[in-house]
């Protein structure tokens, strides 16, 4: 048994090999590694691992880190992040077309989610089946910290503000202030600034 988890593990770590010598190459290998640092806090880690042994299991165990990891490559070298993917498939159902996206990135089981934002900022959260999308060719700008959670849509082109929640299920349409907890169909405040309320949301 304890070779054979021996064998694993080193299987595991040559896979993994290709894809460490590529974050280490990276022009952007600092936002992959707050990215890394993000996940461990968010998966509530505490492995004691060196960065790059954090990557190969975030990799292994986390499908949808993979998406965002070759999201990452791909702003550096196209090619590269193209051909890294047959060590590790990326999850099938994960899209992430935006234009920039901040570092720390964390996104929560990711499956049937499409990511199509002008621009995200630092340190958000997204959850699985959520999309983010466009309306005419307008896409939404999410600010910092902002969370999205499960089955949440936000499209066209809103600005999601700092620090705010988008409720399960919530549809976004209008721009949304920061410090802001949005819920329902059309969303609509029901906290600002951690005091409930209930304000409808102005285009
Ligand atoms: C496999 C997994 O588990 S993955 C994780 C899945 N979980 C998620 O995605 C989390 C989703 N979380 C939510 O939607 C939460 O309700 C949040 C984050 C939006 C709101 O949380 P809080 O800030 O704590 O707000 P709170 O729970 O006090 O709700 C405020 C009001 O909004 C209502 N509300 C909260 N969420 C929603 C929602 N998604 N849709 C409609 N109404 C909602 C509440 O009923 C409450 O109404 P009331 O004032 O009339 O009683």
């Amino acid at each position: 048994m304890k070779k054979l988890k021996k064998a694993w593990c080193f299987i595991n770590l040559l896979r993994g090999l290709p894809s460490i010598i590529l974050y280490n190459l990276a022009a952007n290998k600092d936002i992959i590694e707050k990215d890394i640092d993000r996940w461990i806090s968010c998966c509530n880690l505490n492995l004691n691992f060196p960065k790059w042994l954090y990557l190969n299991w975030f990799l292994l165990y986390y499908p949808q880190f993979r998406n965002l990891f070759y999201y990452r490559l791909k702003k550096w070298n196209i090619i590269a992040s193209k051909l890294i993917q047959i060590f590790y498939r990326p999850l099938d159902s994960l899209f992430i077309y935006a234009d920039n996206i901040g570092p720390g990135l964390f996104i929560q089981h990711g499956f049937s989610t499409i990511i199509n934002a002008k621009s995200i900022g630092e340190n958000c959260w997204i959850n699985q089946q959520v999309t983010i999308g466009y309306i005419k060719d307008k896409c939404p700008v999410i600010g910092n910290n902002v969370r999205i959670t499960a089955g949440a849509i936000v499209v066209g082109g809103v600005n999601v503000g700092d620090n705010s929640v988008i409720g399960a299920n919530s549809v976004v349409n209008k721009d949304v202030p920061d410090n802001c907890v949005v819920v329902g169909n059309p969303a609509f405040v029901v906290k600002r600034n951690g005091v409930k309320t209930k304000e409808y949301l102005n285009s």
